[in-house]
């Protein structure tokens, strides 16, 4: 029931920020009387969905839902009242909300109404769903995704500059895939430069991510395809007083301009926070991802991995300088996994939060 709940919620992956995924079911007599997701910041929570659908038949049976039901006023009413309301007898709970606001209180409140409650099912999936939401919670930063494709001696493009295509139909499929959970997309000015990218994940009804482009210069082509096509919409960041001319062009051509002092990864991630990001891709050059990662603005790595080597003394590599001399400072990646994307192989893991945020 609880891998119920976790599917339930990611029918809105890429759609709830700055609010968790969140499925819920409620169960009678062994069969499924209710359920819901939380589609979207502002809608009921997913607990609410399972409730109406379920009706008066909740009385006496079981809820499960993945992360602790909410007991505060926020956009919405707490769903522990309407839990206790409904009369449900059990709730299952994949793991406590870290929201300060509900931290454990909508547990107690069930369990004050004499309702047993049964937390930590299926935990770790549940936290690993729900990875983007504890990290904006607990660090007041959106999480941030470093991906990147490479050959297989470590070049993400030729000593040309030439990166089309690294790796096959499926990894990009993949790619396509990943854009659209996330909140924004991140790139620099010579990513624009170079690859004229379009960013978006390519499902005709979205969700695409904010189209991010960090620029120091505004050095940019005015034919860029993030601002000729009507895809997505896109935000530029640049510094206070940088080429006013450009940037009443970009707004004329729908391009939202921001001015941030000092432009950087740690910057940025803290305005895209306040705007409400649960989930930030970097999928940027070599340059901009080192200091995204010296920045602390780089929590989980993914790495795809072309089965070619293109060689080539100046072809750029993925992270470029992070001022480490000797090999024991690399930075280790933690709960690893690696799997195969058609020819290709991905390896996923995790940049150790403390040993990163000593870098700032
Ligand atoms: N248990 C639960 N189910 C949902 O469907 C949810 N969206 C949440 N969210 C929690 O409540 C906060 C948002 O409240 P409002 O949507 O503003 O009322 C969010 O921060 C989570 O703590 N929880
Ligand atoms: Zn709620």
């Amino acid at each position: 029931m609880m891998q119920r709940c976790l599917e339930l919620a990611r029918r809105a992956l890429g759609r709830t920020a700055p609010n968790p995924l969140v499925g819920a079911v409620i169960v009678k007599d062994g069969a499924i009387i209710g359920e819901g997701f939380h589609p979207q910041a502002g809608q009921p929570h997913a607990e609410v969905f399972a409730l109406r659908e379920a009706g008066d038949r909740a009385r006496g049976a079981t809820l499960y839902v993945n992360l602790e039901p909410c007991n505060h006023h926020g956009r919405t009413p707490p769903c522990s009242e309407a839990v206790v309301a409904a009369g449900l007898a059990k709730v299952v709970v994949g793991m406590v909300d870290p929201n300060p606001k509900v931290a454990g209180g909508g547990i107690a409140r069930l369990q004050a109404a004499g309702i047993e409650v049964v937390t930590g099912v299926e935990a770790a999936a549940c936290q690993e769903l729900n990875e983007a939401f504890v990290h904006r919670i607990l660090y007041h930063r959106p999480f941030g995704i470093l991906k990147y494709a490479m050959t297989l001696d470590g070049k993400i493009a030729t000593n040309s500059g030439h990166s089309a295509w690294i790796t096959g139909q499926a990894a990009r499929a993949e790619v396509f895939q990943l854009r659209a959970t996330c909140d924004a997309v991140i790139v620099g000015g010579n990513t624009v430069r170079l690859d004229n990218p379009l960013l978006t994940s390519r499902q005709v009804d979205g969700p695409h991510p904010l189209r991010v482009v960090m620029s120091r210069t505004l050095n940019l082509p005015e034919e860029a395809h993030l601002w000729q096509t009507a895809a997505a919409p896109t935000l530029v960041i640049t510094e206070p007083g940088v080429k006013p001319e450009f940037q009443a062009l970009l707004r004329h051509l729908g391009v939202e301009v921001v001015e941030l002092s000092p432009l950087t990864p740690a910057q940025v991630m803290t305005y895209l926070y306040d705007r409400g990001f649960l989930s930030v891709l970097w999928e940027c050059g070599g340059t901009l991802a080192a200091q995204a990662i010296a920045d602390g603005a780089v929590q989980k790595v993914l790495a795809f991995i072309a089965p070619k080597i293109v060689g080539g003394s100046t072809a750029p590599s993925p992270v470029g300088d992070l001022g480490f001399l000797t090999m024991p400072q690399a930075l280790p990646l933690e709960k690893l996994r690696w799997r195969p994307v058609g020819a290709d192989l991905l390896v996923e893991g995790y940049l150790p939060q403390t040993q990163v945020s000593s870098l700032e």
